[in-house]
């Protein structure tokens, strides 16, 4: 873990979640940043806990904590992968304390957005559905194939997740169909065909459909599928570990240092913009 004076302090929020604890790895893994708090939700075991003990591991000196202001004074940079509900609560926080928040909360609503569009203009946000590289890649490359490709080709949007997700469709797989819309000039909302049931009628030329699958410990995998008569393209992205989550997001924390207060995606971060 490093501490010296150019390394960014980080407070990682939901501690104990499934990226919670692969951020802390992250971050402790890194000579350009340091884990300054930690939080978890009101009511939670690990609430008053030592970080490194309620890991199993060794005595750490963070403390979990369950008001995330102590966390957020503390950080440079706010690292959140939570609910929507708790992180439009700390997006309001990071604005007021002008630190840096990195969000990779899913599930967020258009009125959500609205909020952290809104504290955008005190602090610098940056919010990807996925902070992968790859993913990032693959949005690049699903624009530039629906772009080149007429309506003949028929788009569909399949992801693969562990039992434990909530949210459906996935953040990635709105991030794929809205680069879908947008090489096609169109907006999503305007062609979005999700959750399938019963007599549903023929397909409608020109939407993009989405499909979810959940079980097991599925990390996070990807189709955009463009099919026409007699032939399909498939373009995908299959995620293993998810390392490529928290790297990307300590990645972010560390672009947004003394950036312009704004709304960012992962595309600005990686130089894809
Ligand atoms: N953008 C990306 O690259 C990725 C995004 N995600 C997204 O990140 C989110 C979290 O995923 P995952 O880690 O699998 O989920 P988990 O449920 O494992 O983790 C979420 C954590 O946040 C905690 N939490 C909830 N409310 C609060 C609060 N008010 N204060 C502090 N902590 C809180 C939860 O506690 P408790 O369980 O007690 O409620 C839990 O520990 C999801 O929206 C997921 O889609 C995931 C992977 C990659
Ligand atoms: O909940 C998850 O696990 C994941 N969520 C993100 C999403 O909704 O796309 C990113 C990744 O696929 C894992």
């Amino acid at each position: 873990m490093s501490n010296s004076k150019s390394s960014v302090g980080i407070a990682v929020m939901g501690a104990s979640g499934r990226m919670g604890q692969m951020l802390i790895e992250t971050v402790d893994a890194s000579d350009r940043a340091h884990l300054v708090a930690v939080t978890e939700r009101p009511g939670h075991d690990w609430v008053g806990a030592d970080l490194g003990e309620a890991m199993g591991g060794a005595a750490s000196g963070v403390p979990v904590v369950d008001d995330p202001l102590e966390a957020i004074v503390k950080a440079q940079a706010v690292i959140d992968f939570t609910s929507p509900e708790a992180t439009v609560a700390h997006a309001k926080l990071t604005a007021q304390a002008r630190a840096v928040h990195v969000i990779g909360t899913t599930g967020l609503s258009d009125a959500d957005i609205e909020i952290l569009d809104a504290c955008a203009h005190h602090a610098c946000i940056v919010r990807a559905g996925n902070m992968s590289l790859g993913v990032n890649l693959l949005v690049r490359l699903t624009q530039q194939v629906a772009a080149a490709l007429d309506a003949d080709f028929d788009i569909e949007v399949v992801e693969a997740h562990h039992r434990h997700k909530v949210d459906a469709p996935s953040g990635t797989a709105l991030m794929l169909g809205e680069a879908a819309a947008r090489g096609r000039g169109l907006e999503l909302s305007d062609v979005k065909d999700s959750g399938r049931d019963g007599i549903t009628g023929a397909r409608k030329r020109g939407d993009i459909g989405f499909s979810a699958i959940r079980g097991g410990d599925v990390v996070g995998e990807h189709d955009v599928i463009f099919a026409a008569d007699g032939e399909r393209i498939v373009l995908r992205h299959l995620a293993t570990d998810r390392a490529i989550f928290s790297r990307g997001a300590l990645k972010a924390a560390l672009w947004g240092q003394g950036r312009e207060p704004g709304h960012y995606s992962m595309m600005s971060v990686l130089g894809l913009a």
